[in-house]
């Protein structure tokens, strides 16, 4: 090798990758290069490690709420508010901190973030390496993560409520997979049964009118073909391909559909974030269709079912009735 050419060191493969136990306590950054840089910009939400004292900003943080719409996570930091009984001083309100950036939304609210991820695995990606590098640079402990989430559902009453107990690709397999250096990387998805367990816990079927139950997710690329939709603007399948393989899926368990699941849960593991969970409400039963009818409003009490689970899980742990 000519002297001087950078030796290539080779990606760890995804077993050594997944080794990263789950940790305790302070989030270590699994990327040795960000301490080698004076500033580092979190660019898609306004945010530097340089032109902002994060630790003074975030250090208290303990719950990070990821969920797809900046509206909804405006509302679940608003709904955080009286539930935790924050005090807003006279004259402010809750302000978006991700404001300098128009692609994500972050509220604060005690030691809740409450931040959107938009539609989509890699618009989620974006925003959780920068949600990770935020709490590490602000030296953050015993951060648990959540997605709140809507989602289609199998054999579901339509407005039921799924926790996510594995997560899997179009293909069913318990791995996200990313291309990285040329080669395929396999980061495995699993998530953290005693948070699932508690969450269940909490729900009251009878006190809220619906049904909270434990499922797996399959987590897809697309919102159509990806999801046996017959109503894209492309099909290329019929109707009984599509019960064929819903009814497949089905019976491996998966009780509902959606579109970030499996990198979160990827994400949170080779972040070594202990406490992790999917909560999300299902808006249809796909065994039964392809659209989504339900009108707006009832939707909207539909979406706040998953944020009342979760922070009443956030109450519980912090004390507060
Ligand atoms: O959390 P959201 O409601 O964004 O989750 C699902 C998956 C996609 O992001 C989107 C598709 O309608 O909803
Ligand atoms: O069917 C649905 C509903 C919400 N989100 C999805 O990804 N699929």
């Amino acid at each position: 090798m000519a002297s001087g050419e950078r030796k290539f060191h080779p990606v760890k493969s995804s077993e050594q990758l997944a080794d990263y136990i789950i940790q305790e306590g302070l989030i270590k950054l699994r990327n040795p290069h960000i301490n080698e840089k004076d500033e580092d910009v979190l660019y898609h939400i306004a945010l530097s490690n340089k032109s902002h004292d994060l630790k003074e900003m975030f250090q208290d943080i303990k719950f990070v709420c990821f969920g797809g719409s900046p509206t909804r996570m405006q509302k679940f930091a608003e709904y955080l508010v009286t539930e935790l009984k924050v005090k807003i001083p006279a004259g402010q309100t809750l302000s978006n901190i991700a404001q300098g950036s128009d692609r994500y939304v972050l509220y604060k609210v005690g030691p809740v973030l409450s931040v959107s991820h938009g539609m989509g695995i890699p618009s989620l990606s974006i925003i959780f390496h920068e949600i990770v590098k935020l709490i590490y640079h602000a030296g953050c402990s015993d951060v648990i993560f959540f997605r709140i989430g809507t989602s289609g559902g199998l054999g579901l009453e339509p407005g039921s409520v799924v926790i996510t107990d594995k997560a899997v690709d179009g293909l069913l397999r318990p791995y996200m997979e990313l291309s990285t250096l040329g080669m395929v990387l396999q980061h495995p998805s699993n998530l953290d049964q005693e948070v699932t367990e508690e969450l269940l816990a909490l729900a009251d079927p009878e006190k809220d009118g619906y049904s909270t139950s434990v499922g797996k997710t399959m987590c897809t690329l697309d919102f159509y073909e990806g999801q046996a939709r017959l109503d894209g603007a492309f099909c290329d399948y019929n109707e009984s391909d599509k019960m064929s393989f819903l009814s497949r899926v089905y019976s491996r368990g998966i009780r509902n559909i959606e579109m970030e699941s499996l990198c979160f849960a990827a994400y949170c593991y080779r972040a070594g974030l202990r406490g992790r969970a999917v909560v999300c409400v299902t808006l249809l039963d796909r065994l039964k269709g392809d659209q989504i009818t339900t009108p707006h409003e009832i939707m909207e009490e539909w979406q706040s079912r998953p944020q009342k689970l979760v922070c009443a899980y956030i109450k519980r742990k912090l004390g507060i009735e």
